[in-house]
């Protein structure tokens, strides 16, 4: 196993936003850091011993970004560099809620530093204890040799956008969701994927994580092998970078990249992985803190506004059209990134109403996986037969 970032050589450093006094961190610390992941990007460290401070630069990075890879390089924990951008999901402790016995009596010492504090965090949470079973990466490079091609993501996006003059869709095979609770009860996750392109989605997006959707990995890839043309979105809550492989070798040609829940940096090199293993990414905010964070990534091109909060389930669609207003719809047009409208919308009114604010697709669930006939359900969300 190797770190995320690789360091050599004794140095001093002066954390930047901790009170911790200045230390000297030996090498076999700094490594500590992201012990689980497989992958390396190394990191040029400038040291100025007289100084007794390091600053750390890769080639072509920003001051600011140099700061970032400083903060983790420090040993700061990665709740800590998180709650300096803002980001309010926390990882799981790794040792869980301590256990106390009375007699034959166990309790779980519950506190607030192990204890979810909303649904966000708890499904993220139990990502990290589903992610303990993973298979060896080694095993999952050679199922990356057998799986099928890639296809472009926001080239449907776009194409569908200049076909109809209306965003393009990407309707989602969900079955359930801890806000609506069972959407479809006879789920055939093949046959709604059928009926979706029939009916003109340009994409889909397929819901992988079990205990809280009700969604598998076993339905992205019945889909991908079913013969359905659309590039396929894995819908899952990723936190490490091994998600990422894990999804294209089961077909995937998209993945979701969540703000509130990712640092910068971790957005960043997953950015970078997804680009090597062909995927796109979509990056998704739901404030205009996210936002800015994101478009300070360079390399984003498909961002998408969730009108959903994850942590309270408020729904709320003018979300994408507050977040677009000004300097931030101006900067989405000057790079020509692609803009999805994620969540809540119902009714052609909805559909006008997120083109309007800027959005060149949407991101559609319950609206269309509620009717009987999925495909006909576009219709009436477009208000016209977008098949054609
Ligand atoms: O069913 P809706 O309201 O049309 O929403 C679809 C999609 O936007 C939503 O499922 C979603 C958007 N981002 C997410 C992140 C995780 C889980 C789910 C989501």
């Amino acid at each position: 196993m190797e770190s995320l970032i690789s360091l050599k050589g004794h140095f001093h450093v002066f954390p930047s936003f901790s009170s911790k006094p200045r230390t000297t961190i030996p090498p076999t610390q700094v490594n500590t850091y992201r012990k689980n992941s497989f992958f390396t990007f190394s990191v040029r460290a400038q040291v100025e011993p007289n100084e007794g401070s390091a600053s750390i630069a890769t080639s072509s990075e920003s001051v600011v970004d140099a700061l970032k890879v400083k903060e983790w390089e420090v040993g700061m924990f990665h709740n800590e560099v998180a709650a300096t951008q803002g980001i309010r999901i926390r990882r799981r402790p790794p040792t869980g809620p301590p256990i106390h016995y009375v007699g034959p009596f166990e309790f779980r010492l519950e506190n607030e530093g192990n204890t979810p504090r909303n649904i966000l965090e708890e499904i993220i949470w139990n990502k990290d204890i589903e992610l303990k079973e993973r298979k060896p990466i080694g095993m999952i490079r050679k199922d990356l040799e057998k799986a099928p091609p890639v296809r472009d993501f926001i080239g449907a996006l776009r194409a569908a956008n200049e076909r109809t003059g209306l965003p393009g869709l990407i309707a989602e095979v969900k079955k359930a969701s801890p806000s609506r609770g069972i959407l479809r009860e006879n789920f055939d996750p093949v046959e709604i994927a059928q009926s979706y392109e029939k009916g003109g989605a340009a994409c889909l997006s397929v819901l992988t994580d079990e205990k809280y959707f009700k969604g598998s990995f076993e339905n992205l890839e019945l889909i991908r092998n079913s013969g359905v043309k659309c590039p396929l979105l894995c819908k899952e809550f990723i936190v490490d970078a091994w998600q990422l492989y894990y999804a294209r070798s089961k077909g995937a040609d998209a993945v979701l990249l969540i703000a509130a829940v990712l640092p910068d940096l971790d957005i960043k090199y997953m950015t970078k992985i997804c680009k090597l293993l062909g995927l796109t990414a979509l990056v998704e905010v739901h404030d205009e803190r996210e936002f800015d964070r994101v478009l300070g990534i360079e390399g984003v091109e498909l961002i998408g506004i969730n009108n959903r909060n994850l942590e309270t389930f408020e729904l709320d669609i003018s979300t994408t059209k507050k977040l677009l207003e000004g300097e931030r719809g101006k900067i989405i047009r000057e790079r020509n990134i692609v803009m999805v409208g994620e969540s809540g919308l119902f009714t052609p009114e909805d559909i006008a109403y997120v083109q309007e604010a800027g959005v060149k697709a949407v991101l559609v669930g319950e609206s269309i996986v509620k009717q009987s006939d999925p495909g006909k359900g576009i219709s009436n969300l477009f208000g016209k037969d977008i098949s054609v």
